[in-house]
């Protein structure tokens, strides 16, 4: 039997970029859409970390298993920080359209050096026999003025990544993992595992 990671998102879009990152390991990722569609969570937080600790530990608590969970955003500078934690229900309630429409008109006028933004990833694991424990990723990129690309979720067609000359949705999942705040959170855990589960 394949080894299974259990990840406390119910976004699928989250859930193809985890599947990207943990194929190459030989694990098979299970979300809440396959085995608790019904639970709620509420994020009540102030800041990733403790989001990504409410889903974390609500999860592993109800199955009594280790569970990893996202909690992530996108952090614009000419606005403050904004959407951050509100990312998901910046314009409503995760409607990536008018999410990213909002963040469009909100920064109409704006010019392109000023335009400079990170995606932002906290991932908590949490089980029955360890500490609680969370690790963050970053990404820097620049919004756009319109949107690229239909791969991905999220903010991912308004978001550029200037090194690699393209957004976040013109980057195939594999790609995408290679550099994203998500895929750089997850190389973190990976590297302190050993002494997260000792
Ligand atoms: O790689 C990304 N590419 C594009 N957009 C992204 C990304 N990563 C986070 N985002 C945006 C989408 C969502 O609007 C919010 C996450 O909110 P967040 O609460 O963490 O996730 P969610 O509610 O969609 O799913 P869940 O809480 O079940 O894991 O930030
Ligand atoms: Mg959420």
């Amino acid at each position: 039997m394949m080894k299974q990671v259990v990840i406390a998102t119910k976004n699928r879009g989250k859930a193809k970029d985890f599947e990207a990152i943990f194929k190459p390991l030989h694990y098979e990722v299970v979300t809440m859409l396959d085995i608790a569609s019904d639970m709620e969570i509420e994020e009540t937080g102030t800041t990733f970390e403790e989001n990504a600790i409410l889903k974390a530990e609500a999860l592993s608590q109800a199955l009594g298993k280790l569970v990893i969970a996202d909690d992530s955003g996108l952090a614009i500078d000419a606005l403050g920080g904004e959407p951050g934690v509100f990312s998901a229900r910046y314009a409503g309630d995760h409607d990536d359209e008018a999410n990213i429409q909002k963040v469009l008109e909100k920064m109409q006028g704006i010019p392109d050096e000023e335009r400079t933004a990170r995606f932002v990833c906290a991932i908590a694991i949490s089980g029955p026999n360890i500490e609680t424990r969370t690790f963050l990723g970053a990404c820097e990129g620049r919004i756009l003025h319109k949107k690229r690309g239909t791969n991905g979720f999220g903010y991912d067609p308004i978001f550029y990544v200037p090194e690699l000359g393209r957004t976040m949705a013109e980057l195939t999942p594999e790609e995408k993992g290679a550099i994203s705040h998500r895929g750089n959170a997850i190389r973190k855990l990976t590297e302190e595992l050993p002494n997260v589960l000792k």
